[in-house]
């Protein structure tokens, strides 16, 4: 299967949000990644709802939902209907990890797991099988266009030989810092989805760069 790239909407011009979503319809991009903050679980607030559904009216690309909020397990009724094609929650704002799981998938969604720098693949063990995809952070979540963390490699690697090991079909989706150089290397250590926020809407044809990007 060759790799999907997921452009982040966080780095458009938000001043004019539908030329970004329609470049992203255009291009080879597979799927529009979406970064929703509660200033809680982390130091910044991005957009919610209403923005949801408009890009929603616009994008013809699957929506990848990336929620950065304590508690999503109340929004997975929302999250349905924005039409979202796959929900990512992270590891450290679910008590009851597996139940949010379940009933994302019994709505309808594909399920995500979201790992932050810090929190070992290991503790993915009982639930890889049982979910979708894993998004592992290669910045801690919260800004785009920050440095990449080389130790997300390593970490890229535990997990695809944990996936291979347990026969499981789970995706894995690298987030953060992810530009031609970087994008290369996680690819090697095993990710099937790269997202990449800045590397593409900070260059002068982002169209292009999601071209090559995908062609990594
Ligand atoms: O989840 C995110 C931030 O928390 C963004 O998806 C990510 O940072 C993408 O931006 P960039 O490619 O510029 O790092
Ligand atoms: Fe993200």
């Amino acid at each position: 299967m060759t790799h999907k790239i997921a452009p982040s909407l966080l780095s458009a011009d938000f001043g004019n949000l539908q030329a970004a979503i329609e470049m992203v319809n255009q291009s080879e991009a597979d799927w529009l990644h979406l970064d929703i903050m509660d200033g809680v679980f982390v130091p910044n607030i991005s957009f919610g709802f209403p923005v949801l559904k408009y890009v929603k009216e616009i994008s013809t690309k699957p929506l990848d939902v990336h929620l950065m909020i304590t508690d999503p397990i109340k929004f997975i009724k929302e999250i349905k209907g924005i039409g979202a094609y796959m929900m990512n929650v992270h590891y450290e704002t679910c008590v009851h990890l597996h139940r949010t799981v379940e009933q994302i998938r019994e709505n309808g969604m594909k399920a995500g797991v979201t790992l932050n720098p810090h929190t070992p693949v290991s503790l993915l063990e009982d639930i890889v099988s049982d979910v979708d995809m894993v998004l592992i952070m290669s910045v801690n979540p919260g800004f785009g266009g920050q440095k990449f963390i080389e130790h997300s490699t390593e970490k890229i690697s535990v997990l695809k030989e944990m996936i291979l090991r347990k026969n499981a079909n789970t995706l894995i989706e690298v987030d953060g810092g992810i530009n031609l150089d970087t994008g290369k290397k996680v690819l090697t250590a095993g990710a099937d989805i790269l997202v990449a926020g800045n590397a593409i809407f900070s260059t002068p044809d982002p169209m292009q760069m999601i071209a090559k990007l995908k062609t990594l």
